[in-house]
């Protein structure tokens, strides 16, 4: 059964992981003990990609009950996120490059590689554990960390098929599938990222991390790292904050970001009136590929959505509506409605929303209204460290935490 697409949902299920996000995590996170037991994480991923819930909340708990000490390995996973995210951010091109190659790495395909295509994504290569994860990506959209890894690798090295489309299958059917998250750390285990580092899955590892419930015969025994057709970009420059405009604005809501009553502070600071709310009625297609968005995730996202604007209407005390998509001919009749001057709306980091926002801006800028972009603080100060590797960036925690004032000393 799909979970809940609320934030209450996922409050509550941070509350109830608090307790062991400490040691314990630390201890037991690479450990896969199948879907009935997912205890030794958080599963917080499908409600933090959305921002239901957001980084800094989810961190702030954690940090309220346990020190940095304890609880440093659960801190720098959510880092991973906003690492990952900042790279993008600072090389667009790495993502364009990938949605470009998807469909024409399909057509590519051999008749051999693309039964073993087929194969793979219906769970039927025979290979233990592979197909297993295959079935229950399909069905739940959500794998462990460790059994991400596996697959990305014995897709690469074992199957010998392309990681993009990989990656692509992954996105469509992941509930927390994200444009970073999802293409960067294919990218890592095919050696793209880490440039010549490769991730191998040995059968030993996965007995040893999934407790013996899976043993697969014939993995490659080497992972020689996959060839780019392009130099890794150098890093542009991180986005910074607009100014915010004054006056009656319409908030306008996305599947990126569905925490709108954080924004407050921002916008009152700026002197907006928000005089509406709402967002699109369902998310952007994630690939470029046919079943741009299976049933689970559609579902998962639209139903976000609904959630993230009703809360809008409800904080703001004002009109919450929902949009047939992010397009002028739905927007500009409801900024009229509401005689709404500017729109704003949370900053969309690289993605299929920021693409939509992009054009959006230039279609409502011929109809003389302004759009600005609210960049959270989280993302703000943490992005520009996003230049090299994560480790240069891990070493900026404890002082992005202060920045952020959480946690009791993060030293
Ligand atoms: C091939 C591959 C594809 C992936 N695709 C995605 C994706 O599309 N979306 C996504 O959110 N994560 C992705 N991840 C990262 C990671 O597997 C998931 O975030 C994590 O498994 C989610 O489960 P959880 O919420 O229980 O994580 P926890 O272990 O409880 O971690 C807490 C939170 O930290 C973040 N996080 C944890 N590990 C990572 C990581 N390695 N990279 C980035 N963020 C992390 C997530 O927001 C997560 O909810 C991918 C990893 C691999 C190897």
């Amino acid at each position: 059964m799909t979970p809940e697409a609320t934030r209450d949902e996922g409050l509550a299920r941070l509350a109830d992981f608090v307790p062991r996000a400490g040691r314990a995590y630390a201890a037991e996170r690479n450990t896969d003990r199948g879907p009935q037991d997912r205890s030794n994480v958080s599963t917080l991923s499908p409600w933090v990609r959305h921002r239901l819930v957001t980084e800094r909340e989810v961190v702030e708990a954690v940090l309220h009950r346990h020190s940095l000490d304890a609880a440093g390995k659960f801190v720098q996973e959510v880092y991973w996120r906003t690492y990952w995210k900042g790279w993008l951010e600072l090389r667009p091109s790495v993502w364009a490059r990938y949605t470009a190659s998807v469909a024409p790495a399909l057509d590519a395909l051999s008749a051999a590689e693309r039964v073993t295509y087929d194969d793979a994504v219906a769970g039927r290569t025979g290979i233990e554990g592979f197909d297993d994860w295959a079935r229950e990506l399909v069905e739940l959209g959500y794998l462990h960390n460790h059994a991400r890894m596996w697959f990305a690798s014995i897709w690469i090295f074992t199957l010998r098929l392309p990681w993009q489309l990989g990656a692509d299958f992954f996105l469509r059917h992941l509930l927390d599938g994200d444009p970073a998250s999802n293409t960067l750390s294919w990218r890592w285990v095919a050696g793209l990222q880490t440039v010549g580092k490769t991730y191998l899955a040995t059968t030993q590892n996965i007995e040893f991390a999934t407790e013996g419930r899976f043993r697969p015969r014939g993995l490659a025994t080497s992972a020689p790292a996959v060839e780019d057709d392009a130099p890794l970009p150098t890093p542009g420059p991180a986005p910074r904050p607009a100014p915010l405009p004054s006056g009656r604005v319409a908030l306008l809501l996305h599947e990126d970001d569905l925490h709108a009553e954080s924004l407050e502070p921002m916008l009152s600071v700026a002197g907006a009136e928000v005089v509406a709310v709402a967002s699109p009625t369902a998310g952007e297609a994630r690939s470029p590929a046919a079943d741009p968005a299976r049933a689970v995730v559609a579902g998962f996202t639209a139903a976000a959505l609904a959630d993230g604007h009703a809360r809008a209407g409800a904080h703001y005390g004002v009109e919450a509506n929902a949009l047939d998509g992010l397009t002028a001919s739905a927007i500009l009749p409801w900024l009229r409605a509401h005689d709404a001057t500017a729109l704003v709306t949370p900053y969309a980091p690289v993605g299929p929303v920021r693409d939509r926002l992009d054009g959006l801006e230039r279609d409502l800028a011929a109809e003389g209204i302004a759009v600005s972009r609210i960049l959270r603080p989280w993302d703000a100060r943490a992005w520009p460290h996003a230049t090299r590797g994560f480790f240069p960036f891990r070493e900026r925690i404890p002082a992005l935490l202060r920045e952020e004032q959480i946690g009791r000393d993060p030293r």
